[in-house]
This record gives structure tokens, C-alpha cells and sequence, in this order.
């Protein structure tokens, strides 16, 4: 590709926070106003598109992917060339005005680059934003998993787990629901394409971009979330999922999500901690998941970390038309 050819980065970078709860019952930053989380992602260079909410949680569609908004939990997640390093400080000032002072755990991850050269600071690669998050936190740790994964970890309690499902080279009939030229509006996206079939608890938030992409958010009743982005274009598609649902197995979501999308490879990381229903089953989804089915395992790593495991398998399509 030259450098003038429309090119659109759908890897994500995620970044989530964890707040230590006080004696204040009050405190939750989901009284920080608008108008600061606006100010908020302008150091990330994106806005907010949509916006939904229940009782425990609030769902941002940004313009480049989501933020969701827990009582001590901050989630952010975005693509293209934003930077999302560079909101950390002005994010732990408003905590603090809210209540929250002390950091339990913050994570910061990404799946690595196709244009890492058109990335910005401090983004344009692992050793930087290492940096960064050291001048930040200087007890983190970093790692790299497979071509390029990090994480920052520090100690929790809470039930906690997130799947990531990061897919790419998509199949061109199932992208084209993702283009305007096909499809009319967002509803009609997440129908047609099965989305809303996924995890039909969720309440869904979706956005068509023009002339192509798509963004969702969906939110449930427990204050659980799932996101999916979709960049199409064929020579560069990509397709995130990412949900904290509590599951003892993920291996039939694994396969809808598979079967939705139709990638030519994907990545699963299964990040769970010790009080999570996923804990335990992360070692059998990683002994089953291949046998039988038309997926090659091409990479895997487990972690430990002192409270939450970490599994990273990457699939690339072995011949047949659909995973078991
Ligand atoms: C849906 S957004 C989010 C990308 C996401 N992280 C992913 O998984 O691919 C990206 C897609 O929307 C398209 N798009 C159109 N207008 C856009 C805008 N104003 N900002 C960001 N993306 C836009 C891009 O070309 C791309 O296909």
C-alpha cells in the first residue's frame, strides 16, 4: 500500500481502571459531567457519537470505538491514531475530585500495529509507551505476547474477567453489511449481520459510519458490557469483540462471534482473575478449542500473574467453512 491510499489502524488500543472503593458510598465517576470526559478525549483525539446507560453502568460510542463507565471501573478503548496514554493524568485528576485516590489495578494492552510508523506519541511503540506508563507508575510490569501485547497489572479482588476476540481478514460478503452502500442504518448492521444474536441480553447501542464501519456497545442488567468495532475495507479489515461476561466456558461464544465474522485469523486473550467463574476453565478452552475444528492454533501463552491468569491463543483458517 503507498502512503496515500486510504488506510484506516482498527486495532485498539485498551486501556481499563480500577478505583479502590472508599468508606463514601457517593463516590462514582460516573458523576464526572460530559463536558469533562469531552475534555478528557481530546487529549486522545477522539469525541462521543452515542451514548446509553443503565442503573451500573454508562456506554459511550466514540468516533474512534467505546468508553464505558462503571462506579470504580474506567474502560477506554480506541483505534486509529489516538492516544490514550496521554489522558491518564488529567483521568486520575478528576478520579481524585470524585472520591477516588488510589489506583488498584490498571491495564493497559494492545494487539500490534499494521502502520506502527503512522502512529503517534507516546504510541509508536512497546518501549515507549512502556515508558510512559513507568513515568505514571513506576511498580508496573510489561510483557509482549505473541508479535506484541502489554499489560500493567497490579492486585484485585473483584470477580473480573474480559475476552478479547481481535479478527482479521474477514470474509468480503460478511464486511459488506458494514458499508452504506448495502445497508441503511445501524439496526439494520447489527441485524442482519447477526450481532444482536450474540449475547441477547445486551441492550445495544450501534453507529454505521459513512461510507463504511461500524461501532456497538451493549450493555446489561448486571452492569456487564460487550463491544464490537468493525473496520471493512478489505485490504486492511479488522473486527474487535470484547465482553466481560461472566462464563464458566467461552468456547460457544468464541464460535458465534467465529461464525458471525468469518475471519481468515483471529487472536483470543482471556484475561480472568482468581474470583471469576472463567478462572478455572481457562485451561480446558485452551486443551479443546482446536480439536475439531477447522482452526490452526499458531501461537499460545498462559500467564500467572500474582491474581489473574492470562491466556493468548492466535487462530489462522485450516481449509474448511466453519469452526465446530
Ligand atoms: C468503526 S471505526 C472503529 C474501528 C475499530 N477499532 C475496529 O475494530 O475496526 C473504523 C471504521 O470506520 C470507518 N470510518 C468512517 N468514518 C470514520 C470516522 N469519522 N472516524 C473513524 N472511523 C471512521 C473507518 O474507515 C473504518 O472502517
Amino acid at each position: 500500500m503507498s502512503g496515500n491510499e486510504h488506510f484506516f489502524e482498527g486495532a485498539e488500543k485498551l486501556l481499563e481502571i480500577w478505583f479502590e472503593e472508599t468508606s463514601d458510598n457517593r463516590n462514582d465517576l460516573r458523576n464526572i459531567a460530559r463536558c469533562d470526559w469531552e475534555n478528557v478525549l481530546s487529549h486522545v483525539n477522539c469525541e462521543i457519537i452515542s451514548f446509553s446507560k443503565n442503573d451500573l453502568i454508562d456506554a459511550f460510542v466514540l468516533s474512534e470505538s467505546s468508553m464505558f463507565v462503571s462506579k470504580r471501573r474506567w474502560i477506554l478503548k480506541t483505534c486509529g491514531t489516538t492516544t490514550p496514554l496521554k489522558c491518564l493524568s488529567e483521568l486520575i485528576r478528576l478520579a481524585s475530585l470524585n472520591g477516588y485516590n488510589i489506583i488498584t489495578d490498571l491495564f493497559y494492552s494492545r494487539k500490534n500495529f499494521i502502520r506502527p510508523e503512522a502512529q503517534v506519541a507516546p504510541h509508536k511503540g512497546f518501549t515507549e509507551e512502556v515508558s510512559y506508563l513507568d513515568t505514571l507508575f513506576p511498580n508496573g510490569r510489561s510483557y509482549c505476547l505473541g508479535p506484541g501485547h502489554i499489560t500493567d497489572e497490579f492486585l484485585d479482588a473483584d470477580p473480573d474477567q474480559t475476552i478479547e476476540i481481535l479478527m482479521q481478514n474477514l470474509d468480503v460478503n460478511a464486511m459488506s453489511v458494514f458499508n452504506k452502500k448495502n445497508t441503511t442504518s445501524a439496526s439494520e448492521a447489527t441485524s442482519i449481520s447477526g450481532i444482536d444474536k450474540i449475547l441477547p441480553s445486551m441492550h445495544i447501542d450501534d453507529f454505521l459510519f459513512d461510507p463504511c464501519g461500524y461501532s456497538m456497545n451493549g450493555i446489561n442488567e448486571k452492569g456487564e458490557y460487550m463491544t464490537i468495532h468493525i473496520t471493512p475495507e478489505n485490504l486492511f479489515s479488522y473486527v474487535s469483540f470484547e465482553t466481560n461476561v461472566a462464563m464458566t466456558n467461552y468456547r460457544n461464544l468464541i464460535n458465534q462471534v467465529i461464525n458471525t465474522f468469518k475471519p481468515g485469523k483471529f487472536i483470543v486473550t482471556i484475561f480472568a482473575n482468581k474470583c471469576s467463574l472463567a478462572y478455572e476453565t481457562m485451561k480446558e478452552l485452551e486443551v479443546e478449542y482446536s480439536k475439531e475444528s477447522h482452526w490452526k492454533r499458531t501461537d499460545m501463552q498462559c500467564c500467572n500473574f500474582p491474581s489473574y491468569n492470562l491466556l493468548f491463543a492466535q487462530y489462522s483458517y485450516n481449509g474448511k467453512n466453519n469452526c465446530k
